[in-house]
Parts: C-alpha cells; structure tokens; sequence
C-alpha cells in the first residue's frame, strides 16, 4: 500500500445549466498529509460529501486542481487507491458478509471469489466481524451491516479511505464503538482516512485535523488540530482540551444571530 498526500488548489464547484448555477464550493485549498485521519464537519448541504469525492478524485471539480500522491487524482483512482464507505451500507442481500466483503475487490481486480476471499476476510477481521462471515445482511444489526461496509472498502487494501458520514444512521452507543473500531482500524493500518459528519463530539474523537465548513457557498472556515493524545479511549471526552475544541467547534457552526 502507498501512503499518499493529498492536495487540492483553489477548488470550485458549480452544479446546475447555465443561467441556474449553484455555487456549492469555492477557492477551497486543502493539504492531507500521508496517514493522516482528515475530517470535514458542517452543517447539513454545505458540501462535505461533494469535497470529500472530489478530494478523492471520484468527481473532477469545475476549477483547480486535486493532486494525489503529485499525480492528477484520477489516476490514483484507476490504481485503486481510493476506497469509498458511503452512508448506507448496500448490501447485496443474498450475499453473505464475506461474499459482500469481497465483491468491490472482484470487480475492480477481476480476481474469482476464492482469490477475492483471503482479502477480505482479513478486512472483516479488522473490523471485528469475522464470526459473522456466513450471514446474510438481514442477520446483521445496523452496525454490523456497515462494519461490512467498511470491510469491503479495505478488502481493496486502498492508500486513502473516504468515508462519507457512515454512522449517521447508528444509535449513539453503536456509533461510540464504531468510532473506537474505526481508530484502532487506522492505527493498525495506516491509510489516509478522510471522514465526514455533522457530528462534534465524533469529529474531535477521531482526527488529526478537523476543517470546519460554512455554507453559501460551502467553504472551510476554521481549521482546528486536535492536540489530544493517542491512543484515545472515551475518557477523551472528559479531558479539557476536548471541551474546548468542542465549544470552539460549535461556535464556528452555529449561526450567527443578528439582532
Ligand atoms: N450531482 C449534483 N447535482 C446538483 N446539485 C448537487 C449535486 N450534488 C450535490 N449537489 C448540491 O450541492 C450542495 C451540497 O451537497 P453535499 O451533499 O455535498 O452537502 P453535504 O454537506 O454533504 O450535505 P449532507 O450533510 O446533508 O449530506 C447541495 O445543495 C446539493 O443539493
């Protein structure tokens, strides 16, 4: 596995026909160092899951440019070195969570399931599953389901894994063990993570450097490095520093009111 940087100059992004243009990112620069966990918070529609793809090289933006590991970000795209955990899990219901573990590699490599397989069900190791390799999505809870989400991401054995709001729809103490799953994950491995959400508490949690966005158009607005030691258990959360980051975080987020 590589380890690559990542680097995006003067970023816009523009949807829509002319004449009904929506400005959803503009003049964004961004640097991800190698290994490094990224997170971008903000509120709901300022543009984090349209950074986080293009940052990844999965969607081109309307200017500047994305460089990966120094080379256009599409080509670290076609050597498969993006990984995708989106927010709903997917699954191919009649496959068990190995079969789903393993598909994207056979898809992307070619490889038979039986090639596929090793791959993956190391992946399910990582992310505490192994046990339930045979079963079917329907026998999985919902944090299980995206546990294969994830696995089937790192089956692909990527450099950088962007991972789009993926415990959103978790209840708020499967999200606390994903959330410490997920940082021994990138412990163990060592790949870039690039993470989004709407959540304070989980961006702090998890990351090195967290960008706060704004909206209209979506921009970063504050970056903060986490100073917080690691490895990091849930008493992080009583430590000071945590508390400030958290309030400086939701100062930067709450609208600004005018009297
Ligand atoms: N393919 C698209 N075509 C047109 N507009 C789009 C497209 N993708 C995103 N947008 C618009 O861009 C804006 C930002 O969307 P995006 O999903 O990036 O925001 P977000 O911060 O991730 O939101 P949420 O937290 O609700 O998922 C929204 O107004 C959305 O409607």
């Amino acid at each position: 596995m590589e380890n690559m940087s990542i680097s995006a100059r003067h970023i816009g992004m523009r949807f829509g026909r002319r004449g009904s243009e929506q400005t959803v990112l503009e003049s964004l620069d961004i640097d991800i160092a190698p290994g490094s966990f990224v997170t971008l918070l903000g509120p709901s529609g300022c543009g984090k899951s349209t950074l986080l793809k293009i940052l990844g090289g999965i969607l081109a933006p309307t200017m500047g440019e994305v460089l990966i590991g120094g080379q256009p970000a599409a080509a670290a795209v076609r050597r498969r070195q993006i990984g995708l955990v989106p927010q709903r899990p997917a699954l191919l219901p009649w496959k068990s969570a190995l079969q789903n573990a393993s598909m994207l590699r056979q898809l992307a490599t070619g490889e038979r399931f039986a090639d596929a397989a090793p791959a993956a069900e190391r992946a399910l190791e990582l992310v505490g599953l192994v046990e339930a390799r045979d079963k079917l999505p329907h026998e999985l809870s919902g944090g299980m389901a995206q546990r294969v989400s994830i696995a089937r991401a790192l089956a692909m054995d990527p450099a950088i894994l962007l991972m789009d709001e993926p415990f959103g729809a978790l209840d708020a103490i499967t999200r606390d063990q994903m959330n410490e799953n997920l940082a021994e994950i990138w412990a163990a491995t060592g790949k870039t993570i690039l993470f989004v959400t709407h959540s304070i508490s989980e961006a702090i949690f998890l990351s090195d450097t967290v960008h706060v966005m704004g909206v209209k158009p979506g921009r970063i607005v504050e970056t903060l490095e986490i100073g917080l030691g690691r490895p990091r258990t849930r008493q992080v959360f009583d430590d000071p520093l945590f508390s400030e980051y958290a309030a400086r975080s939701r100062e930067l987020l709450e609208p600004k009111v005018t009297v």
